[in-house]
């Protein structure tokens, strides 16, 4: 059966007939029944269905008929509030006691001790209902956050649906997670992938405090720096950095310290994340949306491990100047260290070892120093991984194999450069770089996670970007980052339950299927993240 995910209408109807502190669900309060029966007039009248999970949390025999499909007489609307009531109490002390137990008085004595510890911890408190609204799937949650706008405690925007999944506990882990939305359709995406993550979250008993900074043009224009100190500080100190994209026509032309780019890369070498993992995979379910024969791209499942912060991106001397004919001139310098090819050689061997057990290294060996050291090194630390299959190939060889054969790749290592290249490659073997995310690691610190594309100022603020890419960063974000693997996956799977039910954006559409935008296939994602079916077919990255 659908999960109800929307507000029922006649319920939002009434909701805005009846003034918000009638709305109010009054769990905690003092009146007596009869009291309260005398208060709750117009939104009593509101005959919600008993939810489903509400009946597991009746007593026996109750739950004994419905299970077995007998009928029970519909309880009435005090009867279910009572019930609501004791069961949400009872979640929130732990108590082990029975709620049957205590007196309607000594309920009303320890409510009036409640009220006393102050409004803060009243707060904390409502939160806390919330969560437990969610769990036994009780219609009133939206109307509970409702009367409480001063909340302190961010409610998530996917709050508003109602989830039939009931596994939620009192929130066990905590994170702090820095949005970056930078530019163009990164806003758009990222506030997609929050929801998604908020929801998934919430259903696996995981809270997070999400602090959203500026980086890119946004900074630029809102700071003049395309990489705020703030924005660096917040980001080192949190669990986990979430980046949309960053770039644009209006900062094109800007001096090089004043490219969003130039952001993105302090940013990456701040959080000294090296390791880039971007998976391209070939879903069944895209076969069609892909540009190569069926026969090529089905079953592709590769990983380019990318260097991120080396190479030529970094390298010095670097510069402009003039040569001795009096030219204009522009150089960089491709370089890398042996630790620095080491360590991502190492982060490659452990990758490979992990999938299908073949490494190949791609690099421009038969020209450049750098690339002789590179290769020099790769094979040097795979003597560390005798059960990994090395193989060495040229970056322009690579780029057409990875055209005519895709098959043949397991992992790629490679540098800063040929990464990029590669990667925005390979995303269109699965169909559109709006599918492909990425995860940037360090030896500690908090992992950024982004999708590959950029911020596609043609499309940006049309409703028509991709945001699975940036969803499956955020799978990326809890498997690689929080090594919250089942929630990972709960998403992962809902991109994929996303996909199997035909919906599609506009780069990835083929003929049959649904053509939906960026929010509606946001929404989507979320109806099947709360849904919990398990997927056909299971996403490795
Ligand atoms: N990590 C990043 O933030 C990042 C990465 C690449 C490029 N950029 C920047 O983005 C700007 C635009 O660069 P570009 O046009 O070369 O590359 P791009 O990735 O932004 O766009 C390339 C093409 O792919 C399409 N596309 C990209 N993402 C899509 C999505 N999610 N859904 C549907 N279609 C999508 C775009 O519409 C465009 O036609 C530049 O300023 C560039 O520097 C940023
Ligand atoms: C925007 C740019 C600096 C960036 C890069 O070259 O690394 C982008 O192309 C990417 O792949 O994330």
């Amino acid at each position: 059966m659908e999960c109800l995910f929307k507000e029922l209408p006649q319920f939002a109807e009434r909701k805005r007939q009846i003034p918000s502190s009638r709305l109010s669900v009054s769990l905690s309060s003092s009146q007596s029944p009869a009291q309260r029966s005398r208060r709750r007039s117009p939104s009593a009248t509101l005959q919600l269905p008993v939810p489903r999970s509400f009946t597991a949390v009746q007593p026996s025999s109750r739950r004994c008929q419905t299970l077995y499909g007998l009928s029970s007489p519909t309880p009435t609307v005090e009867e279910r509030d009572s019930q609501q009531q004791q069961t949400i109490l009872r979640i929130l002390t732990s108590s082990s006691a029975a709620p049957s137990s205590c007196s309607e008085r000594e309920r009303e004595r320890e409510r009036e001790r409640e009220r006393e510890k102050g409004k803060k911890r009243k707060s904390k408190l409502l939160h806390q209902m919330a969560a437990c609204f969610h769990q036994l799937n009780l219609t009133p949650i939206r109307s509970a956050f409702h009367s409480f706008q001063s909340n302190p405690y961010p409610i998530p925007k996917c709050a508003k649906f109602r989830c039939r999944s009931a596994t939620i506990s009192n929130p066990k882990r905590s994170y702090n997670i820095t949005l970056l939305p930078g530019d163009g359709i990164g806003p758009e995406v990222i506030s997609i992938a929050k929801d998604v993550l908020s929801l998934a979250a919430s259903l696996e008993g995981i809270e997070f405090q999400f602090q959203e900074m500026p980086v890119g043009g946004a900074a630029i224009d809102s700071v003049g720096v395309p990489l705020p100190d703030e924005t660096l500080s917040v980001a080192k100190q949190s669990d986990a950095v979430l980046l949309g994209a960053i770039g644009g026509y209006k900062w094109d032309k800007n001096e090089k310290h004043l490219k969003p780019e130039t952001g993105l890369l302090l940013l990456r070498a701040g959080l000294e994340v090296f390791a880039n993992l971007r998976p391209a995979t070939v879903l069944p379910q895209l076969i069609d949306a892909s540009t190569l024969k069926k026969e090529v791209a089905e079953g592709v499942d590769l990983m380019v491990v990318r260097e991120l912060t080396g190479g030529i991106y970094f390298g010095k001397p670097r510069g402009f100047g003039t040569n001795e004919k009096g030219e204009d001139i522009g150089f960089n310098t491709e370089l890398y260290s042996t630790t620095e090819v080491d360590r991502i050689a190492r982060i490659a061997f452990e990758t490979a070892r992990k999938r299908r057990g073949k490494l190949c290294s791609v690099d421009k060996a038969n020209v450049l120093e750098a690339s002789i050291l590179w290769r020099k090194r790769v094979t040097k630390i795979a003597s560390e991984y005798p059960d990994v299959e090395l193989s060495h190939m040229y970056v322009d060889n690579a780029a057409m194999q990875l055209i005519r054969n895709p098959k043949q790749f397991d992992t790629i290592v490679t540098n800063n450069i040929f990464g990029d290249i590669l990667s925005d490659e390979a995303s269109m073997l699965t169909g559109s770089i709006g599918m492909l995310p990425s995860a940037s690691l360090g030896e500690s610190g908090p992992g950024l996670f982004e999708p590959i594309h950029g911020s596609a100022p043609d499309i940006a603020g049309q409703d028509k970007a991709n945001p699975l890419a940036t969803i499956l960063s955020v799978a990326m974000l809890l498997r690689y980052g929080l090594g919250e693997e089942h929630t990972a996956k709960r998403i992962e799977d809902a991109v994929l339950e996303t996909l199997n039910k035909g919906f599609r954006t506009g780069d990835i559409h083929s003929t049959g299927k649904m053509l939906v935008g960026c929010k509606a296939m946001g929404e989507e994602v979320l109806r099947s993240v709360d849904s919990q079916r398990p997927a056909a077919v299971s996403y490795q990255n």
